[in-house]
């Protein structure tokens, strides 16, 4: 006989601001963990989507209506009083002025700073997913030769936005590899950003990178999360990839290749219907797609349920 608990579907929006600032609410007096910090949201009804509960929550709770909303990801969790899963949506356009229509208190927050306290257990993983940025460069040593791509990453580096780097050469024989990474983590960090060695696990450690992107033959090697990096990432192409992933708890996972790309020409790309379809199983972690895709590719992305972007060649132009 199955004793699997009930699951409670919930739908949460994450309403951020352009600087990356985001909403929380305090749960009101006579709910569940009272008092607690939250994302504004509430139970799916029967025959309702998620984006439909979200839309109508928001509607109910906060007073505003909700004009543009991207799937983000996807939390399981057990509660003593239910067993949940938790739809994020990022919210990014709204109507109306916020009203407490529960009594409940707001406050925008930043991930790495925030200000109230506690926050419901479940939402761990958020905190971190919302630190990661909508662009992922991988390097282009091989494509462009050393002194070129070094000379496009000094002229990234000036940019506002602060580069996250995958430093991907497998071409490289190791010393030249750990070469090249002293070489660019010094300049990345004065410039605000963060480097993750591909698949270069102790020189990771070794050098103080931010942490290790790992490639599916790497990641298949690995049965948990490396210790000692802040970030751990990993590349996949479908859902047993993903599974494993989620096994050995990476921080997020790039998926691809979504467009036909030279450099996979041989492979069929998963289009973004493709790219959706696998984002829908519903995946702790944010995704960035992966796979042919330039900046103007971002918002596309952002509606089929990626967190963000994957770049080689376009992160260089
Ligand atoms: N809204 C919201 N619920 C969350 C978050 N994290 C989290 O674990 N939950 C859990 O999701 C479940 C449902 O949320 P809820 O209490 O807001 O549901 P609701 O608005 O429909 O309330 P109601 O049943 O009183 O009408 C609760 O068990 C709550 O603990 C979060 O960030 N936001
Ligand atoms: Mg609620």
């Amino acid at each position: 006989m199955s004793t699997a608990p009930k699951v409670v579907d919930v739908a949460v929006g994450v309403l951020v601001q352009a600087d990356g600032q985001f909403l929380l609410g305090s749960r009101p007096a006579g709910k569940p963990y009272a008092g607690y910090w939250e994302f504004p949201g509430g139970k799916l009804e029967d025959g309702e989507t998620a984006l439909q509960a979200l839309q109508r929550e928001l509607q109910e709770e906060m007073g505003i209506v909700v004009t543009a909303a991207t799937p983000w990801l996807t939390q399981r969790f057990v509660y003593p009083h239910a067993t949940v899963r938790l739809h994020f949506f990022r919210v990014t356009a709204w109507e109306g002025e916020f009203e407490a229509r529960e009594g409940q208190q707001f406050a925008w927050q930043s991930a790495r700073a925030l200000t109230v306290s506690p926050i419901l257990p479940a939402n761990g993983p958020i905190m971190r997913g919302l630190q990661l940025p909508p662009q992922l460069a991988l390097s282009q040593v091989a494509g462009l030769g050393e002194a070129a791509w070094l000379a496009r990453l000094q002229a990234r580096l000036s940019q506002a936005n602060p580069l996250w780097l995958i430093l991907r050469e497998p071409q490289l024989a190791p010393s030249e590899y750990g070469t090249l990474a002293e070489k660019v983590i010094a300049p990345v960090h004065a410039a605000g950003g963060r480097v993750l060695l591909h698949n270069h696990i102790d020189l990771a450690r070794e050098l103080r990178a931010d942490g290790v992107h790992v490639s599916v033959t790497r990641a298949a090697e690995l049965q948990a999360r490396p210790r000692g990096l802040d970030w751990f990432g990993a590349s996949v192409h479908n859902a047993t990839e993903l599974q494993h992933a989620q096994q050995i708890g990476v921080d997020y996972a790039m998926l691809g290749h979504v467009l036909p790309t030279n450099s996979h020409a041989e492979h069929v790309p998963l289009g973004w219907d493709g790219f959706e379809a696998l984002m829908h199983v519903g995946w702790p972690f944010p995704l960035y797609a992966l796979g042919g895709l330039s900046n103007g590719d971002l918002p596309t992305a952002l509606q089929h349920g990626a967190h963000g972007i994957g770049q080689l060649t376009g992160a260089w132009r």
